[in-house]
Parts: structure tokens; sequence; C-alpha cells
């Protein structure tokens, strides 16, 4: 599915039938996490894994505090690094990171490199919910240190939607681009995920269903 089908989805889920936009990114964040505990629970250290949670300023990082709910439900240690001042959110991510932060999950607001280099260790699984089909470009400033120093630890490494830094419909990878061992991508593959220069960065695809009616999916093409 192309980047603009997949959210035109979204926008009609809201918008025609009068879907909340917090009830998808629930369902996308919570069939994500449930995942990702798979993916750990397959691997050594089981549910002690520890799991780190990159957010970034869109609704990719709203899904991200959902996910960090859903994890520590499931019993997971996690934390999130968010590299934007949750007074910028907006919508949606904003209303799902004061509820990671009332709820006292621990959060931490990288403003630099070395931030993100001490926060983000060795031991831990990687969640990058970073930037999602809203990116235009490579990675820049603070996200492309985080996507680098992320590629150089030894954890696991799970992509939420699409690794950041990939054209999802082109497939075409940016420098830097995060290298998932899983991308849990919402809705659809996405276009860009069949090609041969994509598959390197994406690991093993799963697809999470977000809620829409079967009816709006078919207007997609989407089984
Ligand atoms: N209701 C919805 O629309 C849903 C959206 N979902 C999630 O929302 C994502 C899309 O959210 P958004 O549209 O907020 O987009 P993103 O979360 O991709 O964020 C886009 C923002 O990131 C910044 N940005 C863009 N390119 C950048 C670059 N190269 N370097 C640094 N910063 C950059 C800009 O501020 C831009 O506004 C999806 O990928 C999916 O994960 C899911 O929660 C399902 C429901
Ligand atoms: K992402």
């Amino acid at each position: 599915m192309k980047r603009d089908d997949v959210r035109r989805v979204d926008q009609i889920a809201i918008e025609d039938y009068g879907m909340l936009g917090l009830v998808l990114m629930e369902n996308a964040g919570r069939g994500a996490a449930e995942r990702i505990a798979a993916l750990c629970q397959e691997s050594p250290g089981g549910a002690a894994h520890p799991v780190c949670i990159l957010c970034g300023p869109g609704n990719n990082g709203g899904d991200g505090y959902v996910i960090a709910r859903h994890l520590e439900l499931l019993g997971f240690s996690v934390h999130i690094l968010s590299l934007v001042p949750l007074e910028r959110l907006t919508g949606d991510a904003s209303v799902n990171a004061s509820i990671a932060a009332k709820a006292g999950l621990p959060l931490q607001v990288a403003t630099s490199a070395e931030d993100l280099d001490r926060w983000i260790t060795d031991d831990e699984t990687v969640v990058d919910c970073l930037l999602g089909t809203g990116a235009t470009g490579a990675p820049r400033g603070l996200y492309g240190d985080a996507v680098k120093l992320a590629n150089k630890r030894r954890g696991l490494r799970v992509a939420i939607d699409l690794p950041t830094g990939l054209d999802c419909d082109t497939g075409i990878p940016s420098q830097p681009t995060f290298r998932a061992d899983l991308t849990v991508t919402f809705v659809a593959e996405k276009e860009g995920f069949t090609k041969a220069d994509a598959k390197p960065w994406l690991g093993t695809v799963r697809v999470v269903g977000i809620g829409v009616p079967q009816a709006l999916l078919n207007d997609f093409a989407v089984a």
C-alpha cells in the first residue's frame, strides 16, 4: 500500500466513519506491543527483557506511549525516551504521552546525542517510534543521531509502522535508516517493503490491523 493511501484510510475512518483517532492509535499500539512481547519471549531473557521506546514528534511517537503502557501490563520493564519535550506534542500523541507520564512510566526527554548515547543501552530491545508515514527525507538532527546509536546496540530492534529513514513508497533507505529485526506495520504492508533495497532494514514484517471496518479496507483492496 502507498503511504498516501494508508494515511487516507486513517483519515476516512476518522472523518467519514466517525472513529476516534485515539481508538485507532490504541489498536495500533496494543497490537504492536503484543508482537514485541512475542519477539522478546522467543529470545533469551524472555519477558525480563528491558525495552527502550524511542518516541518522535508525531503520531508514530504517540504509538510508542501506547506500546509502553501495554508492555508494562504484559510484565515488561520499559522506559521511554522522547526526542521532543512533551508539551510540544499535539492531538492523540499528546494524550497518550500525558497518560504515560501520569502513570509514572519511566520517561526521559533527550536533548542531545550524549543523552541518547547514555540512555539507549546494549542489553535492551529498542523500539523505533521516531518517524512514521509523516516523515520526509532522511532523519534530521537528533533523529538521525538516535537511529545511528540504536543501530550500534547489541539488543533486538523493532520498527513501528516503518523503519525510520526508509522511504516506504520506494523502499530506498536514507542515511541513516533504522535496521530492524522486526517491523510491525499498520493496516497493510507498505509498497516499498517489497523492494530488494528495503529488505535488509525491515527484518520480519508483521501487519497489525487498527480496527477500521472491512468495507473501508475493501475500498483500498486490503484483504
Ligand atoms: N490516526 C492516525 O492517523 C493513526 C496514525 N498512526 C501512526 O501515525 C503515524 C503517522 O503520524 P504523523 O502523520 O504524525 O507522522 P510522523 O509520526 O511520521 O511524524 C511526522 C513529523 O515528524 C517530523 N519530521 C518529518 N520528517 C522528518 C525528518 N526527516 N527528520 C526529523 N523530523 C521529521 C515533522 O515534524 C513531521 O510533522 C503512522 O506512521 C502510524 O505509526 C497509528 O497510530 C494509527 C492511527
Ligand atoms: K518508526
